[in-house]
């Protein structure tokens, strides 16, 4: 809550709740002993208010769109809600079954086009946006489902949209039950057509609309029993009259005379017209163009739609020359005549006006001048004629104009009517009554009183079906039924309508005696009313008189009342313009019959005004819909089949239906049901979903069959082009494969190029570290075998010398068995010359020499000892030294042994480190082999070396033995 203020002003401040108030567009909270309200200027001051945010209105950021959906219905909070939904370009909203429209003041087409239309055809009210169609289209569903007419009342002040919103139903009614009119144009556009005629004639600018309606309207349209157009009237009301000669500033007269005063020269010419400031009826007010409308364009168009509707280029130029002489009417001033209370025509130019009106209304000039100044009493005894003083020949001269303009309107209605075409055998229509709602000015007229009065009627229409008359029938239908206060307006209409005594009877009275002035018949109504509630006598005024209506107080000046209430035509005028040589004025007034003529020749626009209205029904709250028995069973007997069939009272099946489809709140009567409002909406959307289920079941049987057929033919199609593509996708499969296929053996070619590439240069390390092993070995084993080959020198030389040796001791062996052998002989000789020394002395010689010979022999063999010993110790060195050179090579083998292996272990360890897909090869394999079998090479090589050192050491154990 913001902080209070003292004094807000604005020009539009509504506070007729006690807490709110709304000013120029805010919400604003009064405290309720110190708001003081008072108006200066035109705008208003309230003290002691606090501004109320937005959301303490408790409406929705964008507003509801249904004003009955606001938790609080106060004026503020409406508004409010109006102008949230305004901002978003939302322009109706509903409140309960009555539509708000807010002028747009800009085209929205998206808002009225077919594609809305069908949108709203046959949609359940409420479901879409708030919109003039679904209005259109209650009544149009209403009107087919009930078989009764219906009526659409659009009201709002001036320039609120009522035209447009008239057009826009009209439009969507044409829609919804179109036929192709006369001459291919429907009747929808005929009577849009029709409409720049009537805008030429009953509109002029007003201050709130350059294009405003001076007449209401009743536009009708008529159904044949299929609901079809089948003919259109529009009926007008209450033209303003009073405009034709009197216009305040800055309002204009009525288009037509603009339009003609801009007609091409020619007709201007033909017409005697020139500027419209030069003619009084229009340059009262000081406006004479409208902005972006050029009225020679808007004549040529008015021209064209006249053509359309059927009004010949004769008829046509009459028209036109009445307008003109209007005109000229307009300029005929008069001065007083010689005689009391006379009068006569002004001066040269006021008498070549009265001329040119003569001659364009083809009448006769001293007549019309008669006419205007003179008037002819009718009394049972003789026939006076009096004269009329300045003043009154105004009067007579503005009253003439105002009844030619009148009947040329009301001629031009029945035209538009007659070339539309009306239905006489039509059984049912739709009206959509275009009427002004409730006006207060600041100074309000006759005009505001009639506007004010009819309102005054639609309220209490409304009141008596709402409430009064529904109050009724409930009684006669016995139901529970709590009454609800209203506000009767009937005493505000007794005060203006009642017979004798109302203000218009009054009214009426007063235009019949001469004598009456506007003061006396304002005292006669504050004499009249002094203790009427509704009628107040404004303090310091003498002719204003104050009328509190239903909604509001207004203001009255009494000043033209008599003026503006006279519809009478003046006999003179009948009889002047019944002379008329031109057929089509002549036409305007027919010769009245000679009763009427004598019996009353008063007509007051005051008392015409209450038949207005009959044509009106307005949807109505309480219980506002009601079916007899029969009609309600009829209709909603498909929602429970079973009830119907068993057997019940009509009144109980209507309570079981209505129970079965839970509704609360209605009442069943003697012969009726009454529902609430909404709950025939509801029952009405169960009904459409029963029968709604009922077609989609038929639909459905016919749907399946139909589905099924197609689905049989789909099938086959499909089958045959599913084949195709299969065929097509196995082809692109294949390839798809084959490219998968060629890829691998790409990869498979790369990966055992680059597998062969890496073996091969695996290979040519291998070989080479193959050829330096090999090498190596071959160093080795040439090296083994230069020392084997040395060795066996070595042998060979061992053994030359072993066996020298062996020759030797075998030799000496010889020698020594030899010498045994010898010795043996020798001593056996010696025996024998010892035999024979003994014999003789030669035999002790020979014994000297053979013991010399032993002694030898003795010497010889420990020489031979000596020797032997020395050759065993040089042997066993030698065998010393072998046995090292043995361990030395066996060494030398085994460091080759360590250095093949370790060989062997780094070509494994390089063939695991290639990549894998490097298949192990036999070549590995083929050097372990050969690893192998050098090695058993070695290995017999050793055994070799030790057979052989077996054998050398075995030799001189040979020796020995
Ligand atoms: N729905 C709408 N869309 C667009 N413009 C609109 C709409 N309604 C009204 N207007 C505008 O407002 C102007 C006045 O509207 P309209 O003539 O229908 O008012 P009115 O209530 O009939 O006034 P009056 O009672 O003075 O004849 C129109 O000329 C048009 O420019």
């Amino acid at each position: 809550m913001a902080a209070p203020v003292n004094i807000i002003v604005g020009s539009h401040v509504w506070v007729e709740h006690p807490e709110l108030a709304w000013v120029d567009g805010e919400v604003f909270k009064i405290s309720a002993e110190e708001v003081h309200v008072h108006t200066t200027n035109g705008q208003t001051v309230i003290t002691n208010i606090s501004k109320v945010f937005p959301k303490d209105t408790e409406a929705p950021p964008g507003g509801v769109d249904d004003m009955t959906k606001l938790s609080y219905l106060h004026e503020p909070g409406v508004l409010h809600n109006l102008a949230a939904r305004y901002e978003l370009n939302e322009i109706y909203t509903y409140t309960g079954n009555i539509l708000i429209a807010i002028n747009p003041f800009q085209r929205l087409p998206h808002l009225y086009d077919t594609h809305m239309m069908e949108q709203y055809k046959g949609a359940q009210f409420g479901e879409l946006s708030p919109h003039v169609f679904a209005i259109a289209d209650v009544a149009y569903r209403a009107m087919i489902n009930e078989g009764k007419s219906n009526s659409i009342l659009v009201s709002g002040e001036s320039g609120a949209g009522k035209t447009e919103t008239t057009k826009m139903l009209m439009r969507y009614l044409a829609y919804l039950g179109g036929r192709s009119g006369v001459e291919g144009r429907t009747v929808e556009q005929q009577v849009l057509e029709s409409n720049p005629v009537l805008e030429a004639f009953g509109n002029a600018k007003t201050v709130r609309n350059n294009n405003s309606s001076r007449f209401g309207k009743f536009v009708e349209l008529q159904f044949d029993k299929n609901g079809r157009i089948s003919g259109a009237a529009v009926r007008t009301y209450l033209l303003e009259r009073s405009r034709v000669c009197q216009i305040s500033d800055p309002e204009r007269n009525y288009h037509c005379f603009y339009l003609l005063c801009a007609a091409p020269p020619e007709v201007r010419e033909k017409f005697k017209l020139g500027d419209p400031k030069s003619f009084h009826y229009l340059n009262q007010s000081n406006c004479y163009a409208l902005d972006g409308v050029d009225d020679t364009e808007e004549y040529l168009a008015t021209r064209r739609a006249m053509d359309i509707v059927g009004i010949s280029e004769e008829e046509q130029d009459a028209i036109f020359r009445v307008v003109a002489a209007i005109l000229h009417l307009g300029n005929i001033e008069f001065a007083k005549g010689e005689e009391a209370d006379s009068s006569v025509i002004k001066d040269e130019k006021s008498r070549f006006h009265l001329n040119t009106t003569a001659e364009l209304l083809k009448c006769d000039a001293k007549s019309l001048e008669d006419a205007l100044i003179n008037r002819v009493m009718v009394t049972p005894e003789e026939v006076i004629t009096r004269t009329l003083d300045p003043v009154a020949a105004v009067g007579s001269r503005d009253a003439l104009a105002k009844t030619v303009y009148s009947r040329l309107f009301d001629w031009l209605v029945d035209k538009i009517n007659s070339s539309i075409g009306q239905d006489p055998n039509s059984r049912t229509i739709i009206g959509v009554l275009d009427i002004y709602g409730f006006e207060s000015f600041k100074l309000n007229s006759f005009e505001q009183f009639c506007i004010n009065f009819t309102n005054e009627k639609l309220q209490q229409h409304f009141n008596q079906h709402v409430f009064k008359m529904e109050q009724e029938e409930y009684t006669k239908e016995e139901i529970n039924w709590s009454y609800i206060e209203f506000v009767d307006n009937q005493d505000v209409l007794d005060l203006i309508e009642k017979k004798p005594g109302g203000i218009i009877a009054l009214l009426d009275e007063a235009c019949m005696f001469p004598k009456s002035t506007h003061e006396t018949f304002a005292q006669k109504l504050y004499q009249t009313f002094k203790s009427n509630k509704r009628f107040i006598k404004p303090k310091l005024s003498r002719t204003s008189f104050t009328i509190s209506h239903y909604a509001g107080e207004v203001t009255y000046l009494a000043d033209l009342f008599l003026d503006k209430n006279k519809d009478y035509v003046v006999a003179e005028h009948q009889v002047l313009l019944t002379a008329s040589k031109c057929p089509f004025v002549s036409g305007l007034f027919p010769p009245l019959p000679e009763e009427s003529s004598k019996s009353s020749k008063f007509s007051s626009i005051g008392s015409r005004f209450k038949g207005v209205l009959e044509a009106i029904r307005i949807s109505c709250a309480g219980y506002p819909t009601r079916r007899t028995f029969y009609e309600f069973l009829h209709r909603f007997g498909v929602l429970a089949p079973d009830v119907l069939d068993g057997n019940y009272d009509d009144k109980v099946a209507c309570e079981k239906i209505l129970d079965k489809m839970g509704l609360k709140g209605y009442q069943i009567g003697k012969t009726k049901v009454f529902l609430r409002a909404g709950q025939m909406a509801e029952l009405d959307a169960r009904r459409a979903e029963v029968l709604g289920n009922a077609a989609r079941i038929i639909q459905r049987q016919i749907r399946t069959y139909i589905a099924r057929k197609e689905f049989i033919a789909l099938r086959k199609a499909a089958i045959v082009l599913q084949s195709y593509w299969r065929g097509i996708l196995a082809c692109k499969l294949y390839e798809q494969l084959r490219r998968e296929a060629a890829a691998l053996k790409i990869q498979k070619n790369f990966h055992s190029y680059t597998a062969r590439t890496s073996y091969l240069t695996a290979r040519s390390s291998a070989i080479q570290l193959q050829t330096g092993l090999r090498a190596m070995v071959a160093r080795n084993e040439f090296r083994f075998r230069k020392q084997t080959k040395a060795a066996i020198i070595i042998e060979a030389y061992l053994r030359r010398h072993i066996a020298c040796s062996y020759y030797k001791s075998l030799k000496k062996a010889a020698v020594i068995t030899q010498c045994g052998w010898r010795r043996r002989v020798a001593r056996r000789e010696l025996r024998n010359l010892k035999m024979a020394a003994r014999e003789t002395g030669a035999l002790k010689e020979a014994k000297d020499k053979l013991e010399k010979h032993v002694e030898e022999l003795t010497w010889r063999l420990q020489f031979e000892k000596q020797l032997r010993t020395n050759l065993e110790e040089e042997k066993a060195q030698e065998i010393a030294k072998l046995q090292d050179a043995l361990q030395a090579m066996q060494l030398q083998v085994e460091e080759a042994n360590f250095r093949i292996l370790k060989e062997q272990e780094a070509a494994r360890k390089a063939i695991e480190e290639a990549p894998p897909i490097v298949k192990e090869t036999p070549v590995i394999v083929h050097d372990t082999e050969k690893i192998e079998s050098l090695t058993a090479e070695v290995d017999s090589l050793k055994v070799c070396t030790l057979n052989w050192v077996i054998i050398i050491v075995k030799l001189p154990f040979d020796l020995q033995v």
